[in-house]
């Protein structure tokens, strides 16, 4: 946390942390219990697992770290100005900083992590393949991996020689950038063609000016353990990088979005941008510490200019870390604007406990006055030439231990940041617990709102009828009977309103084309860039005999269908009903399931008497059979 002294209207300290709860019980599907039993209005459930079918993200190697506890040992020599007084401690220890705020640490207390020495580090291989890099890529002079879109020798050589050759040392260890394939246009657009691919078709940006965004995501999560960095770590089956690349991606005026990545994911992230179907993201190695997978970032903009032209300088440069997940347009507009004004702006949240330095005896120093200091977060917007200046100055103990690109920018530039009030869901995701309470964020984002879209023959109209009703009594329903393909206005209407849980009832196998019409209808809503949709697909059976059958054609059908659907952020499950058997007990059990789905308990279990419900989305196995 960087802390930033401001004039003294009294404000009360903001208690924007999230507590964390209870972990999820174990589900029963009993019928003779009401749901209400069944779920847990807002349950917790581990998260931090990687995300299905990308390739395992790696920790790397114990990296240059500062130290995080605040009980460290001596400090490494320094080269730059340090702090008079013994820095801060906030006053509750470590864990009692604010999910994602930084505890500003005594400076007698910077040890260097245990492990890899800053020197080992550095000794990064030159010319050998980089671990994890992706078929094709390769490690150019400097350990950098150069994607297939980049000329031989070009992001190495040429960009070396355009900076500041005293800092060769430094810019060895430069990532390459992997441009990564963009997917086609939103709604009934047509595919944009390789320029728009490159760019995006975008608004207006504030103010006018261009904008791209570095979003650092090169860290190894040590505070969070565990062997996935907490960037890759699944929230509600995404990685949360993928919800802040989502952030930016949706806000139209941002141009080029980097995302810098330690060099042994990769490979990791080409797939999570590949699966999740991201747009102008540039993939980029990141270096040992956050500064200096930073700096990386912005080299490519300030390289283009003299090798390939796959990304503009832009006049304005966002700078939001990737473990950030709940950023919206609103105040990322803000610091751009004053950036683009002051040369530098950045978020910042009042502070939550009183900032205390201790002496080296471990005693109390000195305290802060609360009200005129600030918690720094992100994002944080820059005038390009700023912050890139800065970081092309800045010393090798800046790069290695410092914290703030504010603090670069008024240090090396004597720009004075403008400070913007940010939203409390700014915070940083360090500690497990912040995983808990992102995963609660994003489920109480999501709507407790199912539609039911009925198409069905009047000899099933029954049973249509029956299933929103066994709803009802769990959650808010929208029910409507109509064709999909007549582009229903009342359908227009529950659209563009706060529902993304849609349920389609129909008695011809799967319906695919109606489908089809409703997720063009979704995605030109652009709701699902916002919000992962559910689409239940709801197959009413009669069945010749008593068995199901599926059919191997129909499976893979629909299976293509949730694969495509997915990439877009909506998510596609069937249930296969056969009603013969009792049928409203059928349907409280098909009710069940869609609860189970819409509430995100779509588990591994299957209800074995007259339900079928396929996962398509995920593991895309069948998890129930009628027998
Ligand atoms: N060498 C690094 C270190 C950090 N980051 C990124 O900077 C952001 C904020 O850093 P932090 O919370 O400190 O992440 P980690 O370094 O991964 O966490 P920890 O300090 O607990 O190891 C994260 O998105 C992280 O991935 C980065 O790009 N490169
Ligand atoms: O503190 C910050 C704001 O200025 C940075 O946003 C950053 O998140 C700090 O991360 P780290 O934990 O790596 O220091």
């Amino acid at each position: 946390m960087t802390l930033f002294q401001s004039p003294p209207p009294r404000m009360k300290g903001n208690n924007h942390h999230i507590s964390a709860g209870v972990p999820s019980q174990p589900l029963e599907l009993s019928e003779g219990r009401a749901f209400r039993l069944l779920f847990p209005r807002r349950p917790w459930r581990c998260v931090s697992r990687p995300t299905e079918r990308i390739p395992a993200p790696l920790r790397g190697s114990p990296r240059a770290r500062r130290d995080r506890t605040g009980r460290g040992a001596a400090p490494p020599p320094l080269s730059a100005a340090r702090p008079e007084r013994p820095a801060c401690r906030a006053f509750k220890g470590p864990m009692a900083a604010m999910p994602g705020q930084r505890l500003c640490l005594p400076a007698t207390a910077v040890p260097r992590c245990p492990g890899r020495s800053l020197a080992a580090v550095r000794a990064f291989p030159r010319g050998c393949r980089a671990r994890g890099a992706p078929a094709g890529a390769r490690v150019a002079r400097g350990g950098r991996a150069v994607g297939p879109g980049v000329r031989r020798g070009q992001a190495s050589g040429r960009a070396l020689d355009s900076l500041d050759r005293g800092r060769r040392g430094r810019i060895k260890q430069a990532g390459g950038r992997l441009r990564c394939s963009c997917r086609g246009g939103r709604g009934a657009e047509p595919p944009p063609g390789p320029a728009e691919m490159e760019h995006g078709s975008r608004g207006a940006a504030p103010g006018g000016v261009s904008v791209s965004a570095v979003l650092p995501a090169g860290g190894s999560g040590e505070r969070l353990g565990g062997a996935t960095p907490k960037q890759f770590c699944a929230v509600q089956g995404r990685p949360l990088v993928s919800y802040a690349v989502l952030a930016m991606e949706r806000i139209s005026w941002i141009s080029d979005i980097i995302v810098v990545v330690s060099s042994e994911n990769i490979e990791t992230m080409k797939t999570i941008i590949e699966k999740y179907g991201h747009k102008r993201v540039t993939v980029v190695e990141g270096g040992i510490t956050r500064h200096r997978s930073i700096f990386n970032g912005l080299k490519v903009f300030a390289e283009n200019e003299f090798s390939s032209h796959l990304v503009q300088k832009p006049d304005v440069v966002i700078i939001h870390d990737a473990v950030r997940p709940f950023v919206e347009e609103d105040i990322v507009s803000k610091v751009v604007m004053a950036a683009k004004e002051h040369g530098a702006a950045g978020a910042i949240r009042p502070l939550v406990s009183t900032v205390i330095a201790s002496a080296a005896d471990g005693c109390l120093d000195h305290s802060l006055e609360r009200t005129r200091y600030r918690a720094s977060e992100m994002p944080q917007a820059f005038l390009f030439d700023i912050i890139y200046g800065a970081y092309q100055q800045c010393t090798d103990y800046d790069l290695d231990y410092g914290t703030e690109c504010l603090h670069l920018a008024l240090k090396y530039c004597k720009t004075n940041a403008r400070l913007v009030e940010g939203t409390a869901d700014l915070w940083k995701v360090t500690y497990k617990r912040d995983l808990y309470a992102a995963e609660s964020i994003i489920k109480d984002n999501l709507s407790q709102e199912v539609c039911v879209i009925t198409n069905v023959k009047e000899t099933l109209a029954q049973v249509g009828f029956l299933l929103p009703e066994s709803l009802k009594s769990q959650i808010k329903v929208e029910a409507i009977s109509i064709s999909l393909s007549k582009n229903d206005s009342c359908l227009q209407n529950i659209i563009s309103g706060p529902c993304y849980n849609f349920v389609c009832v129909n008695d011809e196998r799967w319906a695919i084309q109606e489908a089809q019409e409703l997720v063009n209808m979704l995605e030109k809503s652009n709701i699902p860039l916002l919000y992962p949709v559910v689409l239940i697909l709801v197959y009413l059976d009669i069945p010749e005999n008593n068995s199901f059958s599926i059919g191997m054609e129909g499976l893979t059908m629909i299976k293509k269908f949730a694969r495509e659907a997915k990439k877009k952020n909506i998510l596609v499950y069937g249930l296969l009903i056969q009603y013969k058997i009792a049928v409203q007990t059928t349907q409280t059990r098909a009710a069940l399931w869609i609860l189970r789905i819409v509430l995100g308990y779509e588990e591994d279990n299957a209800d074995s008497e007259g339900t079928v419900c396929l996962k398509l989305s995920g593991k895309q196995t069948v998890i129930g059979n009628a027998s």
